[in-house]
């Protein structure tokens, strides 16, 4: 039986906790040279520690930010970004301590919400977390490919060089805005070369940005992968995409035109794109591009259940009453009606009843009602609720966060 203590960790702790998480999540300590550039991003604050005497074995860190939710408004929110617990304490409960020491610091905190991007998908809905957007991974093959002749094409693509890119980019990405629900406004420390998030990355990457008639309104980074051999021509050089951001669709087209015009390269993979981007319908023949993976990509919170299911818009039908069951806070189990006008807490019967983390996954859109109902996740009381509940959540846009944090 393990004996540790759960607490806020202090400055001096910094490098030991960074430590219990690179081993965790990549098996090796860190190393001065990499301390020295990381740990600027490593700050103390809102980082719980988990301490056997003076010893760190396990960390859950996160930050503040805010987050887009369905009907247009941007909430704050705990962007949950470093957990791990050292190799030879696993499964004694050292997670689970936890998640409920920063839980209670975020809901004490009113924040509304948490989010965070799973290592594994069977981690955190046993502590209220739910799968609130998907994310696909495309393929598409060059030098077929070509964009459609209806596509709106109207601009240039520029590359910038790292100094440019760390000066413009920034202001594009909040020029753009967070269009989708689940997308995050992303702290200005990380932008800069030499960050540990650093969004303008390494020397391996190259920075695009598309400008339409209103200026600059869209950009992409990436990196190519290998060489294209002249013995194997349909084989060879991957253009990795790793951030890709248009303001509307001339824009992501205009970038996805100067992707697939890069000479030596066979295909263009794009990682968590957003589940409804038409980027196949966006081709001459649309077989060019391909799906490679669905994937969890988003796992949201309900930490405030009234305060958040007040703040998202509904589209029109009656209302229904939900009664939701929270095992770690109490205080958010109970019923609330939820309608076109907003969403409040009430004493009637439950139509639906489900737990907090199938509430995240029905929050942003992601999952009908009748699909999680399906799914065994919702029980329904009053059939006809599911219907007006999946008239209620369903959002024009799929939700998508874009964001590696
Ligand atoms: C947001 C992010 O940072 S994601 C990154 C998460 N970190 C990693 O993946 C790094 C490598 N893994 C680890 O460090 C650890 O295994 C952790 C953090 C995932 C889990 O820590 P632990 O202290 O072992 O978790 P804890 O003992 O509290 O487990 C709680 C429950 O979750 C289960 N569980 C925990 N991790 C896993 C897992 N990876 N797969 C399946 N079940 C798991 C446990 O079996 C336990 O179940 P039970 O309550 O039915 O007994």
């Amino acid at each position: 039986m393990t004996v540790f203590d759960v607490r806020l960790i202090t400055e001096e702790e910094r490098r030991a906790t960074f430590d219990v998480l690179n081993r965790s999540l990549h098996g090796k300590r860190v190393a001065d040279d990499l301390w020295s550039r990381m740990g600027v991003s490593w700050p103390a604050a809102h980082k719980f520690g988990a301490f056997e005497g003076d010893a760190a074995i396990g960390i859950a860190s996160s930050f503040d930010t805010e987050v887009a939710v369905p009907g247009g408004r941007v909430l704050p929110v705990a962007a949950v970004d470093g957990v791990g617990v050292r190799a030879d304490r696993t499964r004694r409960g050292v997670l689970t301590a936890l998640m409920a020491a920063q839980l209670a610091e975020v809901a004490e905190r009113g924040l509304p919400l948490a989010m965070l991007h799973a290592s594994e998908p069977t981690i955190y809905g046993r502590f209220g977390y739910g799968s609130a957007a998907l994310g696909k991974t495309v393929r598409v093959s060059r030098p077929a490919a070509r964009l459609h002749e209806r596509v709106p094409v109207a601009g240039e693509v520029r590359l910038l060089g790292p100094e440019e890119a760390v000066k413009e980019i920034p202001a594009v990405y909040r020029r753009i805005g967070l269009h989708r629900p689940g997308m995050m406004a992303r702290p200005e420390a990380w932008w800069p070369a030499g960050h540990e998030r650093h969004l303008v990355p390494e020397e391996r990457y190259t920075v695009a940005v598309h400008s339409g008639p209103d200026g600059v309104d869209g950009f992409v980074t990436y990196e190519t992968i290998g060489r294209r051999s002249l013995d194997s021509p349909d084989e060879g050089a991957v253009l990795n995409v790793y951030d890709l951001h248009a303001a509307g669709p001339a824009a992501l087209a205009g970038l996805w035109r100067f992707l697939l015009s890069v000479d030596l390269v066979s295909a263009v993979h794009a990682r968590h794109r957003p589940v409804d981007e038409p980027l196949a319908v966006m081709l001459t023949d649309h077989r060019h591009a391909s799906t490679l993976s669905v994937e969890d990509d988003l796992w949201l919170r309900l930490v405030d259940v009234e305060a958040a299911l007040a703040a998202r818009g509904y589209r029109a039908a009656e209302p229904v009453v939900v009664a939701v069951a929270d095992r770690q806070l109490a205080s958010n189990s109970g019923q609330y009606e939820v309608g076109p006008d907003g969403a409040r807490r009430t004493s009637a019967e439950p139509d639906l009843v489900l737990e907090v983390d199938t509430l995240g996954m029905l929050y942003l859109g992601q999952w009908s009602a009748t699909a999680l109902a399906q799914a065994g996740r919702i029980e329904v009381r009053d059939p006809a609720a599911l219907t007006r509940a999946d008239e209620l959540f369903t959002t024009v846009t799929a939700p998508w966060n874009g964001t590696h944090f």
